[in-house]
């Protein structure tokens, strides 16, 4: 049949055909006849007919019986209804797409009005949360950036309840779903990242998402919330759940019987939360001694309300992504699962840097320049400095003709400054103009920005001091703030907190820039006496000490002082300080001289320096050393990494060279303390000044490639270098493999869960090849095929100090399997080796279990989960029985039967050095099992 006559549908037909699921599915049956009837295919009497019908059911079996009777039309019409009010009949969706429903031409034309109070709710939000999330602010909301054209993806690891990587995000999607959940009970989807990282811009991404209905969620109902907004409210004042939902997002429209509020109660699943920045409430929520509200009634605190929410008690049922600062602690019962947000790796950079500069020319420029400063590309990797970087660059460009990223071992500072110029500039420099370009003056903009700025300096530290990130329109005015200097950029009204009418309300463009600028109050003042500047260092350390280690480890640890504590982190504060090193730093003081008397900047600087070098010294001699096998190891706490930042900030050898003096053990463990790649410099600073050797391990950091070219030089000193998670790839081995093969110094090498590939294992193989004090290599779940295990399989086999290998979970297979035999026979020093979940069948097992009878060394064995049978049982009992002084054998999950079993346990007894076999996971019953209780070595628990 041609298309002319392609045959129009039966609507009639349709309906009749459909008209069971039609009766169960369709339920908001008023909004049908509304329309039915405005369209004028029910009269007045038929929509009596039908309200008198008493169940919903036997309602949509009217209208239908209505409806047919009245011809084609009316029923084409009425799936038009179905089709056009999406949310109302959010279930008969599928039922459309399955007969292929296309509205005709003549339908097009008529009217649908939405009459359901709840899907015309859900479509309010939807508009409202696409008009709020589908730009990103920029400066001085002078500019926006469509969302679309400028997010990027970011690393996004999962992370279990004791906070050890699952894995990696793939999808947005996933983070609502259902994979990587450690707690069913919980409901909270916990995103925890550092300053800048990306998560408010996450959860307007998640957000954006839903509003164009391309977030895979049954969720018709989304209110976001900032956290910083809990701390407007006054002490006594209380407001209903219905109120906080609606004021801080929108009311219904059109809704006398309180449909709406009454749905989201009655189907809480069917909302979806986000709540961003609990770090920046102020009270601490553990400590809010009153009970939870448990009535959706109820008028209460908001903060109150806000823990019902977050705890289940209020909506149970419905999902919540919160976001916190890295460190912050959160009731880890209610947290249903975790995402650790990492920033940019290197080719997502790169995208970003496409998406900012539209040119090839700037882009390539850009690129090549990033390329050759491994710690500007660490610093860009926290998405908020790239922004500030690429944009202030981008400004300078314009106005001055100069296309040079800032210089390679730019601070955190010279950012800020460089970001607090382009908004002072406005004050001087004329329109950008394509053919006049003038020279830049750093210190003429900030001397004619002076004023502004003091202000804006002041505010920040008013307000910060207070713990607040909110100033109103009187402590704005107060500070001598003009409506011009408000257009500068620093600071943005926010009205979704204003929904009183009252005068507006600011905040700083962000968090990070109202801590230095309140680093620049400290540094400008010259009335209060010049120790005022160490008022946050006082602070941070009576404050209690965040903590970046394992959940397991922190709450142990995790001691609460009786004082209030104004936020949830001090990493606000820490930051001020950071900052104020880097304004009193030699880089910086030239600028400053312009601004505040070079001899009070000298004074500041000399106190600075001074109280810097001595809590450097009492910090390193007050933390707990330990003996182990390399010598004397020191744990540091994360407060030691803020030390690294401020003394690389200050950019003083002296302090650098204190610090490095000040540690004294063999080993200093940073492992777990949020590393992440832009902080590299700054341990490197500091063990550049360091004469002795030392261990360092970073093992479950964020370093990525980036961070390990910046420890370059410290290479020649580590005897220790543990990097395993950390997201390294083969161009961390090649930096490694040269540093390392250089001073030959290195005795432990980790490098466990990184993308290392073939071409990295070949390097890391040179290693073992050249280095002779090495003794530990830990490479295992990196993507190392049986290529890789040879390179490596071979370098072992030469080696005389290898002790220790793991190469658990890359898949070497059988071929791998066979190299390593050969490394085995013989083996003069190698006493531990794992080959567990290396895809090691019975063929593979068998030479190794031939050649392992020509070792007299190996201790330890594992070749827990491969793959097994009984084909290999006898070559293994032939090992047991050569007693060879192998003390442990790991065969759990692997397919051996009660026939290899058999074997297995015949030959243990003629054994007397192995304490035993584990064989736990392989094909045995539990009564099969129990055959073998009088050989207690065979261990099935
Ligand atoms: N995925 C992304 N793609 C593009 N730009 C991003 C992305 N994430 C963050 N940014 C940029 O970085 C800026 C800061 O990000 P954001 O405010 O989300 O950080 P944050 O982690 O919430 O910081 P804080 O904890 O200090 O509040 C954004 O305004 C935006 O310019």
């Amino acid at each position: 049949m041609g298309p002319a006559q392609e045959a129009v549908p039966s609507f009639i037909g349709v309906l009749t055909l459909h008209r069971e699921l039609l009766v169960s599915k369709l339920k908001s049956v008023q909004c049908v006849v509304d329309n039915l009837h405005a369209a004028g295919f029910l009269c007045d009497e038929d929509v009596e007919i039908i309200q008198q019908v008493a169940t919903k059911a036997d309602q949509v079996r009217k209208i239908l019986e209505v409806v047919q009777s009245k011809g084609e039309e009316a029923c084409e019409y009425m799936i038009f209804v179905i089709y056009k009010v999406y949310d109302a009949y959010i279930d008969l969706q599928p039922w459309l797409k399955e007969i292929s429903y296309r509205p005709s031409h003549g339908v097009l034309g008529m009217t649908v009005v939405n009459t359901d109070p709840i899907s015309r709710y859900c479509e309010k939000l939807r508009h409202e949360i696409i008009r709020d999330t589908s730009f990103i602010m920029s400066y001085g909301q002078q500019e926006e950036t469509r969302l679309d054209n400028l997010y990027t993806d970011t690393v996004i690891e999962l992370l279990n309840d004791s906070n050890e990587s699952l894995g990696y995000l793939e999808d947005l999607n996933q983070l609502l779903g259902d994979g990587e959940v450690f707690n069913h009970q919980g409901e909270i989807v916990y995103v925890m990242g550092d300053a800048g990282v990306g998560k408010s811009i996450l959860l307007q991404k998640l957000q954006n998402l839903w509003s164009k209905r391309e977030l895979q969620t049954d969720a018709i109902f989304f209110f976001k919330f900032r956290c910083r907004m809990f701390s407007i409210f006054k002490d006594a004042e209380q407001i209903s759940l219905r109120d906080l939902l609606f004021k801080y997002n929108c009311y219904p429209d059109h809704d006398p019987d309180d449909e709406v509020f009454d749905y989201i109660t009655r189907f809480p699943e069917k909302v979806v939360f986000t709540f961003d920045g609990y770090d920046e409430i102020q009270e601490d929520l553990d400590r809010l001694n009153v009970p939870e509200v448990a009535s959706p009634e109820e008028k209460s605190n908001p903060l109150q309300l806000l823990v019902s929410l977050l705890c289940g008690k209020l909506l149970k049922g419905s999902q919540k992504v919160l976001t916190s600062r890295t460190g912050t602690e959160f009731q880890s019962r209610v947290i249903r699962k975790k995402a650790a947000l990492r920033g940019f790796s290197s080719s997502q950079l790169k995208t970003y840097v496409k998406l900012h500069f539209k040119e090839q020319e700037h882009r390539e420029q850009v690129l090549v320049q990033l390329e050759a400063s491994p710690h500007l590309c660490g610093l860009c990797s926290t998405p908020l400095f790239c922004w500030i970087v690429f944009k202030s660059f981008w400004h300078l460009h314009t106005v001055h003709d100069s296309f040079r990223l800032p210089e390679a071992s730019v601070s955190l500072t010279a950012i800020f400054l460089m970001l607090s110029e382009v908004f002072l500039s406005r004050l001087t420099s004329p329109a950008p103009s394509l053919t006049k370009k003038s020279p830049r003056c750093t210190s003429d903009t900030f001397r004619t920005g002076l004023r502004p700025l003091a202000a804006f300096a002041k505010l920040a530290l008013q307000s910060m001091a207070r713990g607040s990130f909110i100033c109103s329109q009187e402590e704005v005015g107060a500070c001598g703030l003009t409506d011009e200097d408000l257009s500068l950029g620093f600071l943005r009204s926010v009205s979704e907190f204003d929904t009183t009418g009252s005068p507006a309300t600011f905040e700083f463009l962000h968090v990070t820039l109202q801590s230095f600028l309140a680093a620049f109050a400290l540094v400008l003042d010259e009335r209060s006496a010049a120790s005022t500047i160490l008022r946050f260092f006082t602070e941070c350390s009576r404050r209690r000490k965040s903590s970046c280690l394992p959940l397991s480890i922190w709450s142990r640890r995790s001691s609460k002082p009786d004082e209030k504590t104004p936020f949830a982190t001090n990493e606000h504060l820490q930051f001020i300080n950071l900052f104020l090193c880097g304004l009193l730093s030699k880089a910086h003081i030239g600028l400053m001289e312009h601004l505040v008397s070079p001899a009070l900047l000298k004074k500041k600087q000399t106190l600075l320096k001074s109280y810097l070098s001595t809590s450097v010294k009492s910090h390193l001699r007050g933390l707990p050393h330990h003996s182990v096998a390399e010598g004397k190891k020191v744990h540091v706490l994360p407060n030691f990494l803020w030390i690294l930042r401020c003394v690389f900030e200050t950019g003083s050898k002296d302090i650098a060279k204190t610090t490095a003096k000040g540690i004294t053990a063999d080993l200093i463990k940073l492992g777990y303390c949020n590393v992440y790649s832009g902080d590299c410099s700054a341990i490197n600073f500091v063990l550049q000044h360091r004469r002795k050797l030392l261990g360092v391990d970073m093992d479950n950091n964020n370093i990525s490639d980036y961070g390990v070219k910046q420890l370059q030089p410290s290479f020649c000193k580590m005897t220790v270098v543990r990097l395993s998670v950390n997201q390294l790839s083969d161009c961390s081995i090649q930096v490694l493999a040269e540093e390392l093969c250089k001073y030959k110094v290195v005795e432990f090498l980790g490098l466990y869960d990184n993308n290392i590939t073939d071409a990295g294992a070949k390097l890391v193989a040179q290693i073992i090849n050249e280095c002779p004090k090495l003794r530990v290599v830990k490479i295992g779940k990196n993507k190392i095929t049986s290529v890789g295990g040879c390179y490596l399989a071979n370098a072992i086999q030469k080696s005389t100090s290898m002790f220790e290998v793991g190469m658990w979970g890359n898949v070497i297979g059988d071929e791998g399997a066979e190299a390593f035999s050969e490394a085995l026979r013989n083996h003069p020093s190698l006493t531990n080796l794992s080959l567990s979940a290396t895809g090691i069948t019975s063929k593979g097992g068998r030479c190794i279990a031939d050649a392992l009878r020509e070792n007299t060394v190996l201790r330890i064995f594992w070749l827990v989960q491969n793959e097994l049978s009984d084909d290999a049982a006898p070559h293994f009992a032939e090992l047991v029985r050569a007693n060879t002084g192998l003390t442990h054998l790991w065969l759990i999950n692997n397919q051996l039967t009660v026939d290899g079993m058999k074997q297995l346990a015949e030959a243990l007894p003629v054994n007397t050095e192995l304490k035993e076999i584990c064989v736990k996971g392989n094909q045995l019953s539990a009564e099969e099992e129990s055959q073998f209780e009088s050989e207690r070595r065979l261990r099935f628990h």
